[in-house]
């Protein structure tokens, strides 16, 4: 009988992980079997894997094993490595407590984008354990200058580089519409300003703090959330609309609405950006070790 691999899915408003439970890190995942398992007909099917690891027992993140026990070790759908996921650590810190690892309250998780302070809240008696609203501490963004342009077919878009950890391009829009099918990457200009790819998001205002997105993800492509993506989307906006928390000395919150649901955004006069939403486990199961194996060639 062949060896089995626990593994679960979840999802933060529809960007959606398979989940590798593996404290010690003993289960080889090379980027061919995370793009197997990832997969949505041949494997099991997820825009990323989170890959759910001690910090201790993971040479990026050993050096935060003081601070944060656990280590989200994430990869893109087609098994590219990327450096943060905002649905990601919700979904990450609900499998803990799932697992029992974590109760309701505060929690660190170690990422390859530093070390994340996450909340879940108290879910309502009736709702059982994977209800209720988990916020995540997401840091600081950083607004690298230069201009920046995206386009899909005839029209292009001046962009805001914004870095949440991983690199996005926030491209306000008339009509999210015009970005199109979104099978493909969307060129941007210069190809310097993203060295290793971008995530390029689409917004349309909604209404006051209000807006609406669609995302391109670098190594997925179109999702129906994106987590940093939204916090890139609510700093850009902020910043268009005059609401920069470092000026106005006022936080600014916006309702980010994605194909997936809605997330909650606000941004603290210090930088500080956290970011609210969902996140649950729909299945658990096992992975046979050998198809795994062969489908990683
Ligand atoms: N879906 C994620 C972002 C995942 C990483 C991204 N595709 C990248 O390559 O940077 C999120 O919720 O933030």
């Amino acid at each position: 009988m062949s060896t089995r691999i626990a593994f679960l899915k979840g999802h933060g408003t529809e960007n959606d992980f398979v989940i590798v439970p593996d404290p010690e890190n003993a289960v080889d995942l090379p980027p061919a079997a995370v793009a197997a398992l990832c997969d949505r007909r041949a494997g099991i099917g997820g825009d990323g894997l989170l890959h759910v690891v001690r910090s201790a027992a993971h040479p990026e993140a050993r050096h935060l094993a003081a601070e944060a026990e656990w280590f989200m070790d994430y990869r893109n759908g087609d098994g590219s490595i990327a450096e943060m996921c905002g649905n990601g650590v919700r979904v990450f810190a609900r499998y803990l407590q799932h697992a029992g690892y974590a109760t309701e309250g505060d929690l660190a998780v170690a990422t390859r984008g530093g070390v994340k302070s996450v909340h879940l809240a108290k879910a309502a008696s009736h709702a059982g354990s994977a209800a209720g609203d988990i916020t995540v501490g997401m840091g600081r963004a950083v607004l690298p200058e230069g201009d920046v342009t995206v386009s899909v077919g005839e029209r292009d878009w001046p962009a805001r580089n914004v870095n949440m950890g991983n690199p996005h391009a926030v491209a306000f829009v008339a009509d999210l519409a015009h970005a199109g099918d979104l099978r493909s990457p969307p060129p941007f200009q210069p190809a310097a300003a993203y060295p290793d790819g971008v995530n390029v998001e689409f917004v349309a205002d909604r209404g006051p703090g209000h807006v609406a997105m669609r995302v391109h993800e670098r190594g997925v492509g179109e999702t129906r959330s994106c987590g940093t993506g939204a916090c890139a989307v609510a700093v850009a906006a902020a910043r268009r609309d005059g609401a920069d928390p470092a000026v106005t000395g006022a936080p600014a919150t916006y309702r980010v609405d994605l194909p997936g649901g809605t997330l909650v955004i606000t941004e603290r006069p210090d930088g500080e950006i956290e970011m609210t939403g969902p996140a649950v486990i729909v299945a658990e199961g096992e992975i046979d070790a050998e198809w795994l194996a062969g489908a990683a060639g």
